[in-house]
């Protein structure tokens, strides 16, 4: 007699060992329990190449997949069944057995000025030139040369919390950092948001996939990528997917200083874009609104986006960091 009942089936979820990706990671959980409450979701933590090594600069790494190679090897392997990753972290090209599902919905995607403990500033526009600007990202850096020359930028590592501790520290040299909204959203730390950062108040573009979280599955698992749609977000999982196809257009990587800002507006995505050399005295930008409607126009959509950006000159930008980098890798984010 065949058994009727469906077997309940364990599925165990890869993650880094972060705060934040535990976090996120729980997120993905709880929507698939609710979905599925007849499945088992089990959570298989891990420390990366990424989180191990804090001290050398991430721009001086020759890896690309710091954060994702060993929790792919692991699927592969099949002792996990999918990860959930910071989509920013991940490289547009995944391993050719792998791929990613639909997406949750995304988290605010914008950047944040975050201000150091104690001082009066209330945006990036009104400090003094001279001020301390802490991130490690050549697109922050890059943006923040163009719009704002006036500022230092001054490195700072480590995961959220150690870089709100490093900013706040008495003798720290920052006057500020500026991070993710979604990494300090999901830790509760709203607090600490000074201003959120745009095109219109800052000309600050966020970074490809930003907010947003990855689900990386095994290409031929059909039944998980199935039960993925069920709490996928189409309006996120299409900007996102035009987002990684700009970036795989114009770099094929994640070190790009490429910022971007997608919105729907009337059923079209609106998507601006800016590729901004290091030392912010050159710059390619355009904005462009596009049919999407599938996984395919979305990554039309982003090709399209791409040409426009060269177009408007940000093959000459890229083709000279890459040439200052010809060892180097350049951090992402
Ligand atoms: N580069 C690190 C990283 N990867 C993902 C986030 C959190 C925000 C997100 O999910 O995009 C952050 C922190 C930051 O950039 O401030």
């Amino acid at each position: 007699m065949a058994d009727s009942a469906p077997a309940k089936k364990t599925f165990t979820i890869g993650t880094r060992k972060s705060k934040l990706a535990l976090l996120q990671t729980d997120l993905v959980q709880a929507a698939l329990k609710e979905a599925y409450p007849d499945y088992e979701f089990k959570i298989f933590s891990k420390e990366t190449a990424g989180d191990l090594n804090t001290t050398i600069a991430l721009k001086d790494f020759t890896s690309k997949n710091l954060w994702t190679e060993e929790l792919e090897e692991l699927m592969i392997a099949g002792q996990v069944d999918f990860i959930v990753h910071s989509l920013k972290d991940v490289p547009t090209l995944l391993p050719a057995t792998c791929t990613l599902g639909p997406m949750m919905p995304r988290e605010d995607s914008r950047d944040v000025f975050v201000v150091k403990q104690g001082l009066p500033y209330k945006s990036l526009a009104e400090l003094p030139a001279g001020s301390v600007v802490g991130t490690s990202s050549i697109r922050r850096t890059a943006q923040l040369a163009r719009k704002y020359p006036h500022l230092k930028v001054l490195d700072i590592r480590g995961n959220i919390g150690t870089r709100l501790s490093k900013l706040d520290a008495e003798d720290s040299p920052y006057t500020c950092a500026i991070l993710a909204a979604a990494g300090l959203l999901r830790l509760d730390l709203q607090d600490r948001i000074t201003q959120y950062l745009d095109s219109k108040n800052s000309g600050m573009l966020y970074a490809v996939g930003q907010g947003a979280l990855g689900i990386e599955i095994r290409k031929a698992d059909t039944t998980l990528l199935d039960m993925l749609k069920k709490i996928g977000h189409q309006e996120t999982t299409f900007a996102c997917l035009a987002e990684r196809s700009l970036l795989r257009t114009l770099e094929g990587g994640c070190s790009a200083p490429l910022g971007v800002e997608s919105e729907w507006v009337a059923g079209k995505l609106r998507m601006r874009s800016v590729v901004v050399s290091v030392d912010g005295k050159q710059c390619a930008q355009v904005e462009v609104d596009g049919q999407v409607d599938s996984p395919e126009s979305a990554e039309a959509f982003g090709v399209t986006v791409a040409k426009a950006l060269v177009a408007d000159g940000a093959d000459k930008i890229l083709e000279e960091i890459q040439q200052n980098k010809l060892t180097k890798e350049s951090v992402a984010s």
